[in-house]
């Protein structure tokens, strides 16, 4: 799997967890494509899983060799914690049990935040201070908060979870509503919790209908559905995916990751934003630590949270409702992984 084009940049380092899973399945070749990082960064792949999915790693392994992929100079598969994040510069947490029809993410919560917690202490100890986290297993947000909290060697800065798949729903959601392109929409917002009381916003949200640039309020008039219906269907889009599959989406979330690890790397363009989940530092009211998605610029690699958006009093309410459930979750993880 040597490389051999000399234009290429020294490898990076990339774990993906869970790489014996669905969402690893689609992720993977994306990543090795150069679609994320660029075409000339050559890529070296950790891929962790539990050890009775190895034999199943293999066969991705074989996979990965089969497409031929030039930037990918090297493929580890490991079940071994420290193999997993020695060095690396990227880390995507995948890997954790997903929910069934009829379960919240956040039931989930006490099988999946010790593993957080075990992955926590071992990237705190083998990763590159400077890697680039993003958690997806859910739920991703207090999943997230676990990680740092176990990891208190690296920055604060560089631990993110996973809102962009309910981004680019509410993008969708819009585009269909008015018959136009997703990439005509601008400044979607998803604040707070990857759950059903996320916040899908697009008050701040443009859109180019006929060539011109107008607001989204204003192309669809409709404030009804806009704060009801619409809000509704971006909030419970993994259940209907899992009602309707009989598994939680994993093509689209794939998607996602690349998006987001995609922006982070390259930036996003002056005055237009993403959602992401960082660590809260205070912004718009949210308890300092929370990780709470916000609208983010991305610059150099140096994710900012975008300031001075007015909230009305129906946004503070939903982005009050969501921060609540976030505390709660927070505090039962910390009461689960102590008491492990
Ligand atoms: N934040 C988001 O937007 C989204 C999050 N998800 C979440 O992503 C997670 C993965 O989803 P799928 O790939 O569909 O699940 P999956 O069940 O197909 O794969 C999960 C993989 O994780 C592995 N795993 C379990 N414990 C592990 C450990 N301690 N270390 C390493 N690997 C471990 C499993 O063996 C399995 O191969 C789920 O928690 C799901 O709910 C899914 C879609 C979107
Ligand atoms: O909904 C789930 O629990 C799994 C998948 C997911 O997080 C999503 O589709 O948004």
């Amino acid at each position: 799997m040597a490389s051999s084009n000399k234009d290429v940049k020294d490898p990076i380092r990339v774990v993906i967890t869970g790489a014996a899973g669905q969402i690893a399945y689609s992720l993977v070749y994306q990543i090795c494509s150069g679609e994320v990082f660029g075409k000339d960064q050559s890529i070296i792949l950790h891929l962790l899983d539990i050890t009775p999915m190895m034999g199943v790693l293999q066969g991705l392994i074989m996979e990965v060799e089969d497409i031929s992929l030039p930037i990918v100079k090297n493929v580890i598969p490991t079940d071994n914690e420290e193999t997993a994040f020695k060095d690396v510069d990227v880390a995507l947490f995948v890997g954790a049990m997903p929910r069934k029809e009829g379960m919240e993410r956040k039931d989930l919560l006490s099988a999946n935040v010790k593993i957080f917690k075990s992955q926590g202490i071992a990237l705190d100890k083998f990763a590159k201070k400077s890697v680039k986290v993003l958690v997806v297993g859910n739920p991703a947000n207090t999943n997230c908060y676990i990680l740092a909290h176990y990891a208190p060697s690296i920055p604060r800065e560089n631990f993110t979870c996973l809102t962009r798949l309910d981004h680019n729903r509410a993008k969708g959601q819009i585009a269909s509503r008015l018959k136009i392109s997703p990439d005509l929409v601008k400044n979607v917002i998803i604040w707070g919790n990857h759950s059903s009381t996320q916040f899908p916003d697009v008050r701040f949200s443009t859109v180019v209908v006929n060539g011109k640039e107008t607001s989204v309020y204003e192309a669809i008039q409709n404030d009804n559905w806009l704060k009801n219906e619409f809000v509704s269907i971006v909030q419970k889009r993994g259940a209907a995916v899992i009602a309707a599959r009989k598994l939680s989406s994993a093509m689209s979330a794939a998607k996602a990751i690349c998006d987001h690890m995609r922006d982070w790397w390259q930036g996003t363009k002056d005055n237009e934003w993403v959602s992401m989940g960082v660590i809260s530092d205070g912004s718009y009211g949210i308890e300092k630590g929370l990780v709470f998605s916000y609208p983010i610029h991305i610059k150099n690699g140096k994710l900012s949270i975008v300031q001075d958006l007015k909230l009305d009093d129906w946004s503070r309410e939903m982005i009050d409702k969501t921060q609540k459930e976030l505390i709660e979750e927070k505090n039962d993880a910390l009461t689960a992984t102590s008491s492990q």
